[in-house]
This record gives structure tokens, C-alpha cells and sequence, in this order.
């Protein structure tokens, strides 16, 4: 859910270019050095500390990614923090509050009613009395210059799971606490909206599912989680494997090429073309061409970061949002993708309208198996303007996301050599040389546990936002409505007294045998996909698309920072990106193929088993010479490839053909002809050269939500 992030950073600046001008002078200390002023816990609530920030990073995060690994920013790091740690221990920072409020208020309150209220004034006012939540008052200055949620782990760690943070007139709650985040998402939910996320967002996602709020968000939830049914991620690793597939081609040619490339847009051009055919059945193909539509996407995408982060809503300003070109770009660029959205929703209408359909809970057009064609074949009620709403959110939602942990990852797998060897030893035993199925996906756990750990250090977005929208109770303070609220998660995923080495990459801290690590089993101090009643509706579909791409690629490839490359620091935008891309040196692997003996899905020729999957041991080396076990496919199917060819490893030969033209033959001999859902046991076919298994038999790979609205 990508936008959420940035919306965070710009809260606080689009809500304070007035803010930090109010706000107290921040005196700079030396080279990316703050000062925020802090008062203290609630135990000693009438004390203040005036707090020094690194506004440098200060902690696990900056420069090197924060994963830990450079030696060197790391031990700067740790110095930064024991110094922080002991100058707050002393005392340095602490100032005492005013000594004369406690007897003032003691004599006020006893002048009755009125004097009573004015006690608790002046004890609110003056930061004394019951309990308070601690504050930071700082300057702009002090997140500004840096992705914002850096300086909020410094203060986290000085102040704990929830403090106040002040800007001049505004102020947010900085939420770090597993309990308390759990009371906001799940267990209190309905008295928290998404705040200025919503405000932000209005432009580009109108009222679809992330913004959404209220009834709205309850109606489109209940319409959309149901077009995510695990026959329909089935469906989508094809999909991720073909996606996939064509980056590897990019990456080919650049290998061949002796050229450096920049993955990071790599990976956003690819969950584009991933994210596209998923929500409306449409390719953008961005991989090969840049043409006007993904132009669109993009401007829409870096309007909404700029939105996000920009300390003066300049697109709000009467006059000059009319005529500035920016803005005039933009309106063009949403108008564009408003009319390919609409036609696209007419085609599907149309497709629909001539389908023979059977309608039920796990439907899915093969042709089209979108969530647009669900939703359309659902008979889901719903105006064009919000259907609209809802495919730009996913589309946003799904698309940056997935590109960022893909990104982070490949950064850390950079850093890390020995995962990164562990991953690809995976990879050459579970794919050999063909595309993922649904089995194969179940059976790549090492892979799948580098996805969990890479969302732990790298949280997409890093910070969840809410605002109260009813008086509460968190963390044993009283707060009132209209609270807008950061839940870090950043913090809770790098919290020391949560987790061991806690900046350092270590997949292996998830077992492969043990459950799948969600809030639910972490108990809220792990969020990648949030939690709750709003957890993210893609959590099963992101997963599994980050694991097909990652096990594709390193088969195939070796990957190394470019010699020269520009360190790789983060920026907030709607996710976590890189300040200046991830350059890297990508080289075709030289290893030797392993020759696993897998279980592959094969479906016999003969008219007898045309309506059944069988499934036999086919090794690598049986697929190298052509045939398979019980000789029933020719060397001629593999027709141009040599048998050295074959044997090569991972070469541009691939042994996929060998399901794939078993489908194809069952459309030749006109088994497919009538439209809609066609069920073989056991196995789905979706299209020429695809079969997915109907349920894969390992509940802990399914990721999917267990909270779904009422009703389901
Ligand atoms: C690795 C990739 C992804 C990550 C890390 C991710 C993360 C998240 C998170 C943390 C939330 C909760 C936001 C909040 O509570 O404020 C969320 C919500 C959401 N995500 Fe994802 N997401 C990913 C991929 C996807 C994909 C692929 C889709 C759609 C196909 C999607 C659709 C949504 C939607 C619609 C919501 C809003 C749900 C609601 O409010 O009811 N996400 N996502």
C-alpha cells in the first residue's frame, strides 16, 4: 500500500511550513545536528528534556541502507546512539519545570468549582499533574533533509512506544508500541480514520479501498477481498513467472552487453506490467516501451510522493493550481488514465455481458481473470467513478510496494553473499529451468523467508497513519479525537528489546518449518501488510510475486553493486526508494545445472486424460534429453534446441514448454470452446501454456488475511 508512507513525511511537512516557523529555534549543533526539546515519560510528567537528535540518520537506517552490514557506518552508528544514550542518562537535557505550579494549582482548587477547573488548566498548560504523554518539540530541520522516519527511531528509543511530536501548532503521535498499535488496527479500529492519508490521496484514489473511509470502505472491501481468492493468486504466478521472465531478457542483454543497470526502475517497470494485467487485464509493457499511458502512471505516481512530502500544498493554491504547467501535467496525465480506465471497464462490461456465466465464489474468467472482470461478473453495483477509484488504488497500492521490497532486496542480497548463494541453491534445485508453479512457489522457503526478513528492515510503507476519530486510551494516556497518529512501523520491525541483532539481514531468524511470520503469530511487533480490519487485501499476492521474481533472477544471475555505483541511502517517497537508484553489475551465472529430481506437473496427451493432471518425477537431466520419464515426449517438441543446449544449465532454453504444450494440444482438439470457468480436477487451465493447481496443500504458504469483513 504504497501511498500510505509519504503521507506520513508530508503530514508533518504539509502541515507545518507554518509549523516550523512557529516552532522553537532549532540551534544546529554542528554538522546535521538538531535539537528537539523533549519533556519526559508520564512518571516525571513535570520535567522537560531537551533532547539532541542526529538529524544525520542517528541511527540503523541511514546510508548503507541500515541493514547493518558496512562496518563502518555501523560503528558510527552505535556511537551515535550509546552517545545519545548516556548524555539523556545524565541528565544533560533535562530542565525541571516551573517549581511553583504544584502549590499554585494546590490553592487554586480550593476555591471550588471554577478553581478547580483552573488548576487543571494551568497543570495541562504547564505539563504537571496526572499523566502525560511525552513530547518532542522540534523544527522542520530536524526530519527535514532525510527520509522523516529515521529521526523518529532516535527519539523512540530515547522516549518509547508512544510520545508526542510538536510542530509549532500541529502535532502527531508517534506510535512504536506492538500493544498499542494492536489496540489502533485492530482491536479499536473503528475509532481511527486514515486522516490526512485520505486528504492526500483524494486526487489520484477518490474514495477507493486505502482512502476510503466509513461505510464506503466497508461496501468496497466486501466487494473486493472476494476477487482475491486463492484461485486467483494461483492464477497470478504465470503471470509473475512471464513478467519475470521478460526482465531476464532485459538483464540478458545488459549481461551480454557489459552494461551496469539501475534496478530499482527495473522492478517498478515490472510490478507495473505485474499489477496492470492482475487489477483490468491490461499491459503496459513498460519493460519494452515507454509510451503515453505508463508516462501517466508515472507522473500521477510522483504527484502523489511530491504531494506526500511537500511543505506547501501548492496544488491547493486558488489561482496557480489552474495554471501551473506541474499541475496541468498532472490533470492531463489523470485524465488520460481515467479514459483508458473507462474503456477498459466497457470492454470487460462487454465481455462479460457475452460470457456464459456461472457465477460463484471462486470464478474466474481464464482469459481475463482480473479483478476488474470479478467485479464486473460479481454484478458488483457499483458507479464507474468508484470502480475507477478502486483499480487506480490497486493499481497504486500494488505496484510500488512490491518494486520497493523487491528493490531493498536486492540491495541487501548485495551486501549479503551468503544468502544470496543459500537463495540460489534454492532456486536451482525447486525451478531447474522452467516457471514457477504454485508447487514450486510452496516449496521455495528460503526465498520466501528472505521476503519476510527484507519487509522486517525495510517496511513498505515504514509508517502507518490514523487519525482518532473517537476519545481514547493508548498506552494508559487519554487522548482525544482528532488525533492524527504515525504507527511506526519501522520502529517496531527494528526495536531492540524485540528482536536480536535487529539492523542485521538474517532470513535464517524465521524458521523454515515454521509458520508463515505475520502480525497475528508476532503478536503486532511484525506488521509488513499492517493488521486488522484494513490489513492489506494483496498480502498473498505481493508474497508470492516478490518470491517468483527473486528465485527467477538469482537463478539466472549474479548480481553485484557497479563498481562505482552511488551509495544507496533512502528517501521517502510513497515508499521506501533510493536516494539515487541501485546501480548494479548483473552477470549470467557460470554454475554447473543441478540436476534435481523434481515433481512436475504433466498432463498426459491422450484424449482419456484430457480432464485430469498427473503428476510424475521428471529430473532435469530427463527434461535435457527430451523426453520424460515414461518417453512420452520427443526431442522434436523441443524442436531447435539441441540436446547440449538443453543441457546447459540455464540457458534461453526452457523446459516449461513441457506442460505447456500439453495445454496447448487440449486447445487444438477443442476442448476449450465454451466460455467461462473451466475446472480440470484438480488443476485450473487459464490459458494456452498454464495450469495452476486448484488448492496447494500447505496452509502456512497461504498468507491470506484472516480478518475479512463480516459476511464472507
Ligand atoms: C509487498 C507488497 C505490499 C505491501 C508491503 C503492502 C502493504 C500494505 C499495508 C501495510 C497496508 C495497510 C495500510 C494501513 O493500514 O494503513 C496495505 C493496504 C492495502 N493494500 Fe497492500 N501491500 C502490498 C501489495 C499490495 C497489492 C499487490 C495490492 C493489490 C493487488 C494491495 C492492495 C492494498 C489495498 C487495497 C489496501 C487497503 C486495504 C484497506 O484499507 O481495506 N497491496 N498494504
Amino acid at each position: 500500500m504504497s501511498s500510505a508512507t509519504s503521507v506520513s513525511a508530508s503530514a508533518m511537512a504539509a502541515t507545518s511550513s507554518a509549523a516550523a516557523a512557529a516552532a522553537p529555534p532549532c540551534r544546529l549543533l554542528g554538522s546535521g545536528q538538531a535539537h528537539l526539546r523533549l519533556p519526559p515519560p508520564a512518571a516525571s510528567g513535570r520535567r522537560r528534556l531537551l533532547l539532541r537528535c542526529s538529524a544525520s540518520g542517528g541511527n540503523n537506517g541511514k546510508g548503507g541502507g541500515g541493514d547493518g552490514s558496512d562496518p563502518i557506518l555501523e560503528e558510527r552508528r552505535r556511537r551515535r546512539q550509546a552517545e545519545l544514550a548516556a548524555r539523556i542518562a545524565s541528565g544533560e537535557f533535562t530542565a525541571q519545570g516551573p517549581a511553583w505550579i504544584a502549590p499554585l494549582a494546590a490553592g487554586l482548587a480550593k476555591l471550588g468549582r471554577p478553581g478547580e477547573l483552573a488548576a487543571a488548566l494551568l497543570t495541562k498548560v504547564a505539563g504537571g499533574g496526572g499523566p502525560e504523554i511525552p513530547q518532542a518539540v522540534g523544527s522542520m530541520s530536524a526530519v527535514t533533509g532525510q527520509a522523516f522516519f529515521i529521526p523518529l527511531y532516535d527519539l523512540f528509543l530515547a522516549y518509547g512506544g508512544i510520545f508526542r511530536l510538536n510542530f509549532g501548532p500541529k502535532s502527531f503521535l508517534i506510535v512504536s508500541d506492538p500493544a498499542i498499535a494492536k489496540h489502533i488496527l485492530r482491536d479499536n479500529s473503528k475509532a481511527y480514520s486514515k486522516g490526512i492519508l485520505a486528504e492526500i490521496l483524494e486526487f489520484v484514489m477518490g474514495t477507493g479501498l486505502i482512502p476510503a473511509d466509513g461505510e464506503i470502505w466497508r461496501v468496497r472491501r466486501r466487494a473486493i477481498v472476494p476477487a482475491m481468492h486463492q484461485k486467483y493468486v494461483t492464477a497470478m504466478i504465470s503471470l509473475f513467472g512471464e513478467a519475470s521472465d521478460r526482465l531476464c531478457q532485459k538483464l540478458d542483454k545488459a549481461a551480454s552487453d557489459g552494461e551496469d543497470v539501475e534496478m530499482e526502475s527495473l522492478f517498478s517497470r515490472l510490478t507495473l506490467d505485474v499489477i496492470g494485467k492482475a487489477v483490468f487485464n491490461y499491459d503496459f509493457d513498460s519493460l519494452s516501451y515507454d509510451n503515453g499511458i505508463v508516462e501517466a502512471v508515472y507522473v500521477t505516481l510522483r504527484e502523489a510522493e511530491m504531494r506526500s512530502t511537500s511543505p506547501i500544498p501548492t496544488w491547493e493554491i486558488p489561482i496557480w493550481k489552474d495554471i501551473s504547467p506541474r499541475q496541468k501535467k498532472v490533470n492531463e496525465a489523470l485524465a488520460l488514465i481515467n479514459k483508458t480506465l473507462d474503456e477498459l471497464i466497457d470492454i470487460c462490461k462487454r465481455l462479460v455481458e457475452e460470457e456464459d456465466l456461472q457465477f460463484h465464489e471462486e470464478y474466474m474468467n481464464e482469459q481475463d481473470p482480473s479483478i476488474l472482470h470479478f467485479l464486473l461478473a460479481s454484478g458488483d453495483d457499483v458507479s464507474s467513478k468508484q470502480l475507477r477509484d478502486d483499480l487506480m488504488t490497486m493499481l497504486i497500492a500494488g505496484h510500488e510496494t512490491s518494486a520497493a521490497v523487491l528493490t531493498w532486496t536486492f540491495y541487501l542480497l548485495s551486501k549479503y553473499p551468503n544468502v544470496m548463494a543459500k537463495l540460489q541453491d534454492e532456486a536451482d534445485t525447486v525451478l531447474g529451468d522452467r516457471l514457477p508453479t504454485i508447487e514450486d512457489v510452496k516449496k521455495l522457503k528460503y526465498t520466501t523467508r528472505v521476503i519476510n526478513e527484507s519487509l522486517r528492515l525495510y517496511p513498505q510503507p515504514p509508517v502507518l497513519i490514523r487519525r482518532s476519530i473517537e476519545e481514547d486510551t493508548l498506552g494508559g494516556y487519554p487522548i482525544g479525537r482528532g488525533e492524527d497518529i504515525f504507527i511506526s512501523v519501522w520502529n517496531l520491525h527494528r526495536c531492540p528489546k524485540h528482536w536480536d541483532d535487529a539492523d542485521v539481514f538474517n532470513p535464517e531468524r524465521w524458521p523454515l518449518d515454521g509458520p508463515n511470520p505475520n502480525e497475528t503469530n508476532q503478536n503486532f511487533s511484525y506488521l509488513p501488510f499492517g493488521g486488522g480490519p484494513r490489513k492489506c487485501v494483496g498480502d498473498m499476492f505481493a508474497t508470492f510475486e516478490t518470491v517468483v521474481a527473486t528465485a527467477m533472477l538469482v537463478r539466472r544471475f549474479d548480481f553485484q553493486m557497479a563498481p562505482g555505483a552511488p551509495p544507496v541511502e533512502m528517501t521517502t517517497g510513497a515508499t521506501i526508494h533510493t536516494t539515487e537508484g541501485l546501480k548494479m553489475t548483473v552477470t549470467r551465472r557460470t554454475k554447473p545445472p543441478v540436476i534435481p529430481n523434481l515433481e512436475m506437473k504433466v498432463i498426459s496427451d491422450s484424449p482419456e486424460n484430457m480432464s485430469s493432471t498427473t503428476s510424475m518425477p521428471v529430473s532435469a537431466a530427463s527434461i535435457a534429453s527430451g523426453e520424460d520419464q515414461q518417453g512420452q515426449l520427443s526431442r522434436e517438441k523441443f524442436s531447435g534446441h539441441s540436446p547440449e543446449m538443453m543441457a546447459s544449465g540455464f540457458s534461453s532454453i526452457s523446459s516449461r514448454r513441457l506442460p505447456s504444450m500439453n495445454v496447448d494440444a487440449r486447445h487444438r482438439k477443442g476442448q476449450s470452446g465454451r466460455r467461462g470457468v473451466r475446472r480440470l480436477a484438480g488443476g485450473i487451465l487459464l490459458g494456452p501454456g498454464h495450469v495452476a493447481v486448484d488448492k496447494p496443500d500447505h496452509p502456512d504458504l497461504w498468507f491470506g488475511t484472516e480478518y475479512r469483513p463480516a459476511g464472507r
